[in-house]
C-alpha cells in the first residue's frame, strides 16, 4: 500500500531534523525515515560527544592557569557518564514519540528511492509517495586505504567517542578535525598519543598559523605530531599492539590506531543512480537552493559542501523556506570553523591561499593577545592567543579571520557577521569593544591592516 505525503526526509541528523520539525510546525504532512538514531551522527557519536568529553580536561587546563586554584582532578567514570547522559544511552524513543506527537510519521529503517514523479521512497517494506524528497543521510568515516588496517585494532569517531576505557596508547591517522580534538583529549587523559599527518600542516585547509598553534598545544599535552608523514602499512606487532610502517621506514606501535581521515558521503543502497541522479565522489550535489533535482533536495554532509553540523541546519532552513513557498538561496560566504581544542581554534571566509587564487588584493595582519590586551592576563597567569585577519584593499571590507585563543569559537563570530555583512572596515575600526575582552584584538587588528 502507498502512503502519501507533502515531503519524505531520508536522515534524522541535525540536516534532515531541520528541515522535518520546521514543515511539520508548518502542518505540512511529513515521514521521515531513518536506519540508526534520531539525531544522527552528531548527536551519538560525533559533535555532543566529542564536545562534551573534551570540556572537563579544559577546565582542568584552565584552572591551572588561573591564580589560586588548586588542582581540580579528572574522574574518568564521571566524565563518562555524563559523556553517556548526553548521548541518550543511545536511545531516540523520546525522540520518535515527540515527532509522533507533531503528526510526523517515523519509520525506523533504511531508505531506498524507488521511482520519481512523484518520488517513492521504500523502507520496512512501506512506500512512502510525495513529490518532494530530501536526502540528509550524512556521512562515514573514510579508511585510508592501508594495507593489514583490517588485522589490527582500529577506531573511528564512533569507537573514540563511545570509548569505556582509556587505551595506553593511541596512533592517529590525520591531522585533521577528529585527530586534533581527540588526540589532544586522549593525551590529557593519560594515553600516549602520536598523530600523523601526510601533509606539511595540522589542519592543513587552515592558515599555517593555526597548524602551527594546535602542534604547539598538543606538545604540550605530551602528544608527538609528525607530518609529512606517510603510513604504509599496518600489522600487529610481536607484543600484540597494533603497529605501522611509515615511509622514510620507522614504526610506531599502539594500542589503538585511530582513523581520522575524513569523511564519504552516505549515498550509496539509496538508488538515486537507478532515478537518473547522479552522485559523485563528494556527494550529492545541489544547487544555490539545495535542490538536486526536481522535487529532490539535499542538506548536510550529504552535499559534500561542508561536513558541519550548523551547515546542515542552515541548508535544512533554506530548504524548509523553499518548501513552504518562501524562494531562498544558500550563501556560505562566512560559515564559522571551529575546533574546541584547547585553546580553540576558529576561522571564517577565506585563507590568504583561497582569496590568491581568487585573484583578490589582500592585506593581512595578526595580533598576539597577550602583548596587546588585557583579558589574556586577566585569564590566565600563561596567556596564549593569536588573532589574523585578511581584508579585501579594493573593497575595504574583512574576507578572512582567525584566530587560537580562548573561546575563539565565541568571538570568531564578530568577524564572522563582518565577513558576511560587509561592514566597512572604517566601522569595524570605530568599533567600541567591552574592557577588558578578546574581541578588543579586532580593532587592534584591523589598525594594523595597510590597506
Ligand atoms: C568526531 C566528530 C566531531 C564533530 N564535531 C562537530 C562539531 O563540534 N561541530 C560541527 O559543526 N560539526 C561537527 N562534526 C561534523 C558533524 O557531525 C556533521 O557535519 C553532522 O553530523 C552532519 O549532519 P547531517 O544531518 O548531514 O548527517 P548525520 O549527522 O550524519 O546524520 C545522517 C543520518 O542519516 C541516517 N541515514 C543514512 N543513510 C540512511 C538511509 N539510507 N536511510 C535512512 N537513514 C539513513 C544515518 O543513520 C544518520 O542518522 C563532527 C564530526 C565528527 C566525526
Ligand atoms: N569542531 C568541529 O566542527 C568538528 C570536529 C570534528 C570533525 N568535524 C568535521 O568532520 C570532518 C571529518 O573530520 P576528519 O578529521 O576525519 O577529516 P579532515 O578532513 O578534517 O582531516 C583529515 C586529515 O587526514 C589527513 N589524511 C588523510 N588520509 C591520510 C593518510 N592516509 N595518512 C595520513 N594522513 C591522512 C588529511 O591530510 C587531513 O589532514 C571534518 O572535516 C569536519 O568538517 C568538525
Amino acid at each position: 500500500m502507498e502512503e502519501r505525503f507533502d515531503t519524505v526526509v531520508i536522515g534524522m541528523g541535525p540536516g534532515g531534523e531541520t528541515v522535518a520539525s520546521r514543515l511539520a510546525a508548518a502542518g505540512r504532512r511529513v515521514a521521515v525515515v531513518e536506519r540508526e538514531l534520531i539525531g544522527g551522527e552528531c548527536g551519538y557519536y560525533a559533535c555532543i560527544p566529542s564536545k562534551t568529553l573534551l570540556r572537563p580536561p579544559e577546565v582542568r587546563s584552565e584552572a591551572a592557569g588561573a591564580a589560586g586554584i588548586a588542582d581540580p582532578g579528572l574522574d574518568w567514570p564521571g566524565i563518562r557518564n555524563y559523556r553517556d547522559t548526553m548521548v541518550r544511552h543511545f536511545d531516540d524513543s523520546r525522540q520518535v514519540a515527540g515527532y509522533e506527537e507533531q503528526g510526523v510519521t517515523v519509520v525506523k529503517r533504511a531508505a531506498r528511492v524507488t521511482g520519481r514523479d512523484p518520488w517513492r521512497v521504500e523502507a520496512a517494506g512501506r512506500t512512502l509517495v510525495a513529490p518532494d524528497v530530501v536526502v540528509a543521510t550524512g556521512s562515514s568515516p573514510a579508511l585510508p586505504p592501508l594495507p593489514g588496517l583490517a588485522a589490527v585494532e582500529t577506531w573511528t569517531n564512533r569507537e573514540v567517542t563511545a570509548l569505556e576505557r582509556i587505551p595506553e596508547s593511541v596512533a592517529v591517522i590525520g591531522g585533521g578535525a577528529v585527530a586534533v580534538e581527540m588526540g589532544q583529549f586522549l593525551a590529557r587523559m593519560g594515553a600516549g598519543v602520536e598523530l600523523l599527518e601526510r601533509g606539511e600542516h595540522l589542519l592543513g585547509r587552515e592558515e599555517p598559523e593555526v597548524g602551527e598553534e594546535v602542534a604547539a598545544a598538543l606538545d604540550r599535552d605530551g602528544a608527538r605530531v609528525r607530518t609529512g608523514t606517510k603510513v604504509v602499512k599496518a600489522f600487529r606487532g610481536d607484543r600484540g599492539l597494533s603497529a605501522l610502517e611509515l615511509d622514510d621506514g620507522s614504526g610506531v606501535e599502539a594500542e589503538v590506531v585511530l582513523a581520522a581521515t575524513g569523511r564519504t558521503p552516505n549515498t550509496a543502497d539509496l538508488g538515486l543512480e537507478e532515478q537518473g541522479v547522479g552522485v559523485g565522489r563528494r556527494g550529492l550535489e545541489v544547487d544555490d537552493r539545495c535542490r538536486a533535482a526536481e522535487g529532490l533536495w539535499a542538506v548536510g554532509d550529504v552535499t559534500g559542501v561542508a561536513a558541519l553540523t550548523h551547515v546542515a541546519k542552515y541548508q535544512g532552513r533554506v530548504v524548509a523556506d523553499n518548501l513552504l513557498g518562501r524562494d531562498r538561496t544558500a550563501d556560505y560566504t562566512a560559515v564559522p570553523r571551529v575546533l574546541f581544542t584547547d585553546p580553540e581554534t576558529a576561522a571564517v571566509g577565506l585563507t590568504r591561499r583561497q582569496a590568491a587564487e581568487r585573484g583578490i588584493t589582500t592585506a593581512s595582519a595578526e595580533v598576539d593577545l597577550p602583548t596587546e590586551l588585557a583579558r589574556p592576563w586577566t585569564y590566565s597567569t600563561d596567556p596564549r592567543g593569536r588573532l589574523g585577519v585578511l581584508a579585501d584593499t579594493e573593497r575595504r571590507v574583512l574576507i578572512g579571520a582567525w584566530a587560537v585563543a580562548p573561546m575563539a569559537g565565541e568571538w570568531i563570530h564578530t568577524a564572522a557577521l563582518a565577513v558576511r555583512a560587509e561592514i566597512p572596515l572604517a566601522v569595524l575600526a570605530d568599533g567600541i569593544p567591552q574592557f577588558p575582552t578578546f574581541n578588543e584584538a579586532y580593532v587592534n587588528a584591523v589598525e594594523k591592516l595597510e590597506v
